[in-house]
């Protein structure tokens, strides 16, 4: 099928990029959205989809709780590209406030070689001072890598089925949780997970568990939902006001606690949380 000649930024309306060099002029510009209260240092990425569409990501930093929940912009970029279910990223570039060069971290490149063929990602790397920019292929920026390569964005359905909707007020948001459950990517713990948060416009976003083979870079369905709370125009965390958590009866892997204790942290102090079993 013929690609479209033209770039087009999804998550704006009015983007469109010609040339991948365009990348970084394009964080500049549209990268508006700050949420890092705990930093100060907001990064930018922007990546281009296999079908032209460029993506955005952003640093997240969740207020009030441990560094580690906080949600990397490059990562926050793969969500935004499973949300929308494009399965390739062919050019990456990432800026950040306090220094407009920025390569991905040791964790952003160990999470990104894993949504697929390292070797095909093109990250840019620029340094002003030396008057540099190029990219460089992902692999080059994470050499002698032995893990095995599973591909974080293909599509997938893990066809759960739920034990229970008793107790369920809210279908919309249960059958939300239980879909993002049925893309989740777990397939190290087998406890695949969805979320469903509705705000106070009766909006609905939702994200789903994804893992990496080296664990700390996985990142939770809450943070997966909140990318979607995010680039649907949230601003406000503490919008959100009823949460739906779909996760396996017995789960090994259980996100229940952490989910709670995240949106007690972050939401409407009266947020509604329910979990319901599946299996
Ligand atoms: O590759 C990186 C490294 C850091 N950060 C974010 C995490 C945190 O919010 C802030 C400070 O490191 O920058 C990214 O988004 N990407
Ligand atoms: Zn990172």
């Amino acid at each position: 099928m013929a690609q479209p000649s033209k770039f087009v930024l999804i998550n704006e309306p009015y983007g469109v990029v010609s040339d991948p060099m365009d990348l970084v002029s394009l964080i500049d510009r549209k990268v508006s959205l700050r949420m890092a209260p705990i930093s100060g240092r907001h990064v930018g990425a922007v990546g281009l989809g296999f079908s032209r569409k460029v993506f955005l990501g952003i640093n997240v930093e969740l207020p009030g709780l441990p560094l580690h929940h906080s949600i990397h912009a490059e990562q926050f970029l793969v969500i935004n590209l499973m949300l929308n279910s494009e399965q390739h990223l062919t050019h990456l570039a990432v800026s950040s406030s306090d220094s407009v060069f920025h390569a991905p971290c040791g964790h952003c490149r160990q999470f990104l070689q894993e949504i697929t063929e390292a070797s095909i990602i093109q990250v840019l790397i620029k340094d002003p001072a030396l008057g540099i920019q190029e990219f460089v292929t992902l692999k080059s920026l994470l050499p002698r890598h032995s893990n095995l390569l599973p591909d974080l964005l293909q599509a997938r359905d893990n066809k759960l089925l739920l034990v229970s909707s008793e107790g369920c007020e809210d279908r919309l948001l249960l059958r939300t949780a239980l879909a993002a459950a049925n893309r989740s990517f777990a397939p190290y713990s087998k406890c695949p997970s969805g979320v469903a948060l509705k705000d106070r416009e009766g909006q609905v976003y939702r994200g789903w568990y994804i893992e990496s083979a080296a664990y700390n870079p996985s990142l939770g369905p809450v943070q997966a939902a909140l990318v979607d709370f995010v680039i649907s125009g949230g601003t406000k965390f503490e919008d959100i006001v009823e949460a739906v958590l779909v996760e396996k009866r017995d789960a090994v892997v259980s996100q229940e606690k952490t989910a709670k204790m995240i949106l007690e942290t972050i939401a409407d102090p009266k947020c509604a949380f329910k979990v319901f079993h599946c299996i």
